[in-house]
C-alpha cells in the first residue's frame, strides 16, 4: 500500500499542495488530472523526495525513498552526444542485445541515432524505455503523453497494462482527461493542490459533465460583464 498522509508544500508563503491525502494499492493505476499550475509536478517531486513537504509519504508503512520509485519527469534530459544504444546499455546487461533490439523496435527508435538529433517524441519514448527498465514498486509518469504520436500513445497504454499485471503502483499525470480515462483505475482531479474529487472508472463520464457545468458558469459571468 502506498499512502500519502496530510502532505503540504509551500513555496514562499503560498500553499501549492494543501493537506493532501491518497491511498493506492498494488496493481492500481491512479491518474492525476489537473490544469496548469494545479500542483501535479510538485506532488510527484514530493513523492520522489525532491521537494520538502510536511506530512508523510509511506510505502508498506515505511517512509518512501527514491529507491522505491522509477520517475519519468515531464522534461527529459540526456547527455546529447550519446547514441540511443549507449543510453539503453546503462540499463541493460551486455549480453542482452536481443532485449535492446525488441524494445527499440517496439517504439521505432533507431539504436544508432545520437540523442541530440532525436525528435521530442522520440526522446520521450527513449525516456519511457529507460524508466520501465528500472524495476521498482512505484512508477511516477509526469505528463508522459506530451509529444507522443497516436500509435505510441497506444503502446504506452500497453506498457501501463504490463506494469499493472506486475502489481506495480502507478501514478500518471496529464492535462488531458481522455488519456487518463483509457488507462487508469481511478482519477483524482487536482485543483489548487487538493483532490477536489476522485472518480472511479464507472464515474468517468461525470468528469466531462462537471467541467461543462463550470465552463457554463464562467461563460455566463463573462457575458454579464
Ligand atoms: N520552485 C518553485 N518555486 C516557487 N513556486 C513554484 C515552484 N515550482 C512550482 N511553483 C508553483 O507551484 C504551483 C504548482 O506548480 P506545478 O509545476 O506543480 O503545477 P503543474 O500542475 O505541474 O503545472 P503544469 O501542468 O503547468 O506543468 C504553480 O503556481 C507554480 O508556479
Amino acid at each position: 500500500m502506498f499512502r500519502i498522509q496530510n502532505i503540504t508544500v509551500k513555496y514562499n508563503a503560498k500553499e501549492v499542495i494543501d493537506n493532501l491525502n491518497l491511498e493506492i494499492n498494488e496493481g492500481r493505476i491512479f491518474g492525476v488530472l489537473g490544469s496548469n499550475g494545479a500542483g501535479k509536478t510538485t506532488l510527484f517531486e514530493s513523492i520522489f523526495q525532491n521537494t520538502k513537504y510536511n506530512g508523510q509519504i509511506l510505502l508498506q508503512n515505511q517512509p518512501i525513498s527514491k529507491r522505491d520509485i522509477s520517475y519519468l519527469e515531464s522534461e527529459n534530459y540526456f547527455y546529447p552526444y550519446l547514441s540511443v544504444s549507449d543510453i539503453l546499455s546503462l540499463f541493460i546487461n551486455e549480453n542482452e542485445d536481443e532485449k535492446m533490439k525488441k524494445l527499440t523496435n517496439f517504439f521505432n527508435i533507431p539504436t544508432d541515432a545520437i540523442v541530440e538529433k532525436l525528435s521530442l517524441g522520440t526522446k520521450k519514448k527513449l525516456a519511457i524505455l529507460c524508466n520501465i527498465l528500472i524495476d521498482r514498486p512505484v512508477y511516477l509518469f509526469d505528463e508522459p503523453f506530451n509529444g507522443l504520436d497516436f500509435d505510441s500513445v497506444e503502446k504506452f497504454y500497453f506498457i501501463i497494462d504490463e506494469l499493472k499485471k506486475r502489481n506495480k503502483i502507478v501514478l500518471i499525470s496529464s492535462h488531458i482527461m481522455e488519456t487518463l480515462t483509457h488507462c487508469c483505475d481511478y482519477i483524482g482531479h487536482l485543483q489548487n493542490g487538493k483532490f477536489i474529487k476522485i472518480y472511479l472508472s464507472e464515474e468517468y463520464h461525470l468528469i466531462r459533465t462537471h467541467l461543462t457545468e463550470d465552463i457554463q458558469k464562467d461563460w455566463v459571468s463573462y457575458t454579464n460583464i
